[in-house]
């Protein structure tokens, strides 16, 4: 009887309190749930949905840690860079996928960042004034959404420069690597062109060879006109015969010393019917019979200047020529007018 009546009365006092508890029983009651809340508002807010929401998911404790180590300091100094960082990295190990940030950074990222920082914001004003209870319960709910998203901008924002930056890098870089070589390789394609260019043809792509080597084909048009000479008849044979004066390079049959030719004397010698070509340079006349089969331009050009002055033609193709080096054992005369003629002519007469 005596435990019944203890029993009875255990009962009774346990319905009292049940049915009318104290004040201070009635609100741990309804707090229970949301503890971490009351100890401080921004962190509590930011914590909470976070360790909620793996807490609901349930499998992984140790990034629960992590997160919460690491949002600590992101929710203390959310305009700081250092929170930022470190939280991105974390979220991505947690969700344990790079293929995730790769496709979903785009487009839900930036959605999910706006919503959830609005979101996080509005809940920390709303912890900072109005009471812990009420908030703290909604805050559960929707902070799950913003943690995630916060976690993955932070480290989309920090996956999305590395692409970027690699690839402007690598193509200018690649670019201007790649062309050195070819203008290398250009560059020694001149070779080729250059001995194309010694064959003579001009060509576009070099002109600067064309250019230095234009003066050649001249020198080249000249000796072309070049003949090939007797044997016997070389520029040492002429010398060999200048030098032996027996042999009268001035002619046959004239008198000593130097003649006075006129102009009309010297066209009558114009190397034709059996008499020897005479020409003029620099006022004396020289007997260029004897040279013509020793000139190395050929009998023809030398006789261009048979029975007048030569000193045009001589000067327009070998003005380095020394005219009277060859030609000085046949100098007939000098060239005189035909007035200085007349009046010797009268001199003589009255004598
Ligand atoms: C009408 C007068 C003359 C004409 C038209 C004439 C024309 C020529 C021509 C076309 C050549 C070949 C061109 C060349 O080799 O580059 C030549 C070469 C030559 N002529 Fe004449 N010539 C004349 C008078 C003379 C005279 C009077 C002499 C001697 C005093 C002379 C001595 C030479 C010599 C030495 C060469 C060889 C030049 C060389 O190898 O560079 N020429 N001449």
């Amino acid at each position: 009887m005596g435990w019944v009546g203890a029993g009875v009365a255990i009962a009774t006092t346990a319905y009292f309190f049940y049915r009318y508890p104290p004040r201070s029983w009635a609100e741990p009651h309804s707090l229970a749930p949301p503890e971490p809340k009351p100890e401080t508002p921004l962190a509590a807010t930011s914590d909470a949905p976070v360790q909620e929401k793996h807490d609901s998911r349930g499998p992984t404790p140790p990034i629960d840690s992590e997160e919460d180590t690491q949002s600590t300091p992101k929710a203390s100094a959310s305009s700081a860079p250092l929170p930022v960082f470190a939280v991105p990295e974390l979220n991505l190990e947690s969700e344990g996928s790079t293929y995730q940030p790769a496709t979903m950074p785009s487009i839900p990222q930036p959605t999910n960042e706006v919503n959830g920082q609005s979101s996080l914001e509005d809940r920390r004003y709303e912890g900072h004034t109005s009471s812990s209870k009420s908030p703290s319960l909604a805050a559960p709910s929707q902070p799950k959404q913003p943690a995630v998203p916060r976690s993955t901008p932070a480290s989309s924002s920090s996956l999305m420069p590395p692409p970027p930056a690699p690839r402007p890098t690598p193509q200018p870089n690649r670019d201007p690597r790649l062309q050195p070589p070819r203008l290398s390789g250009s560059s020694l394609g001149p070779p080729p062109s250059a001995a194309a260019s010694q064959r003579g043809a001009p060509m576009s792509g070099v002109r600067q060879v064309n250019s230095t080597l234009a003066p050649t084909p001249v020198s080249l048009k000249k000796a072309s006109k070049r003949v090939v000479l007797e044997p016997g008849f070389s520029p040492l044979d002429w010398a060999a015969r200048a030098a032996n004066p027996n042999n009268q390079l001035r002619g046959k049959d004239l008198p000593p010393g130097l003649l006075r030719v006129t102009p009309s004397m010297l066209r009558q010698q114009h190397g034709r019917k059996g008499r020897d070509a005479w020409t003029s340079y620099n006022g004396k006349v020289y007997n260029i019979s004897p040279y013509a089969p020793y000139h190395p331009g050929g009998k023809g050009e030398l006789l261009r200047g048979a029975g007048k002055d030569s000193g045009q033609l001589f000067m327009e193709i070998h003005p380095w020529v020394n005219w009277d080096g060859i030609l000085g054992e046949c100098l007939v005369g000098i060239l005189v007018s035909e007035n200085d003629i007349q009046t010797e002519n009268a001199l003589d007469a009255m004598d």
